[in-house]
């Protein structure tokens, strides 16, 4: 059973923890545009912002300005009770380990109890689910009883039986090893495979590479992409792009760069300026 996956657009999406005397910017001015049907893996250094902006995906958190389109919900606009029913029924979150698993049921009944918000007609069978993330020879096994890969593709089929439109997942291959963490990538993609939108936050190189496309977060904003293996700067609003970490040794922040467009190619060349040509006069 094919599901029809759900588009997210951000545009300028700011999000600010408001703490006790001081406030922590999370997000500033994201732009982001994830085509229905599409796999994304978001990659950045610690803090730089992915979980937020996945939670801010999921409703669990609210914009603090900008817009987040989810589907046809205006997530800087929904009500409470619009968010609860779009995270009931009309997308999934897998949280790092099983968090999303009630130990004492069955694989197939966790999978069933978390469609329980999902009108009947809308919901894919069970059994099709644990076949899509191949646990259906698991079907009567508690949590408990299965790998930590095999828990983690219970936990992919549990997010993907909500609506299944938009899969959200954090982390969802640490601490696994490279055969299980290969099992957990494929069940993603069969999911993605069959219309849902996945994203998907990512410490791993090699997980993120195994997604069509991959968004850099740095510092609260997108810094750069990947696409088919080729990685890509991304100018943002207000014009600034982000170097590679790599340039930033020969670069440091402050450094003056001189811009020449080459007039044959159209090639842009970013080179340091000399210390003599910039000295005050
Ligand atoms: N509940 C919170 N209260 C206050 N600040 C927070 C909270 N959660 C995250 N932050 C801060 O917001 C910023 C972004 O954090 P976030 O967890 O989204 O980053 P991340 O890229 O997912 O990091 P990691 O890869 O380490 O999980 C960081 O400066 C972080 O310290």
């Amino acid at each position: 059973m094919r599901v029809t996956g759900v588009p997210v657009t951000c545009r300028g999406l700011v999000f600010i923890y408001r703490l006790d005397g001081y406030d922590v910017v999370a997000l500033s001015r994201v732009d982001l545009d994830i085509a229905a049907g599409e796999a994304v893996a978001l990659v950045g250094p610690s803090g730089s912002g992915k979980s937020t902006l996945l939670s801010l995906m999921a409703g669990l958190l609210r914009p603090s300005a900008g817009s987040l389109r989810v589907g046809d919900h205006d997530l800087s606009r929904a009500g409470d009770a619009e968010l609860q029913r779009m995270r009931a029924t009309e997308l999934g979150v897998v949280l790092q380990g099983d968090r999303n698993l009630i130990p004492y049921l069955s694989a197939l009944d966790n999978v069933r109890f978390a469609q329980r918000g999902v009108p009947r007609a809308r919901r894919v069978p069970a059994m099709d689910l644990l076949e899509t993330v191949g646990m259906s020879g698991a079907a009567a096994r508690t949590p408990g009883e299965l790998t930590p890969g095999g828990r983690q593709r219970l936990s992919v089929a549990v997010g993907a039986a909500v609506g299944g439109g938009l899969l959200l997942a954090d982390e969802p291959t640490s601490q696994l090893d490279a055969e299980a963490r290969e099992s957990v990538v494929a069940a993603l993609s069969a999911v993605r495979d069959r219309g849902s939108t996945v994203v998907v936050v990512t410490h791993d190189p090699g997980v993120a590479a195994r997604f069509g496309r991959s968004v850099t977060i740095r510092d609260g904003r997108v810094g750069a992409e990947g696409r088919r293996g080729e990685d890509f700067l991304v100018v943002g609003t207000d014009g600034a792009v982000h170097l590679p970490a790599e340039l930033l040794t020969d670069m440091p922040p402050g450094t003056l760069l001189r811009v020449r467009r080459d007039s044959g190619s159209g090639e842009l060349r970013l080179s340091p300026a000399e210390t003599a040509e910039v000295r005050p006069t």
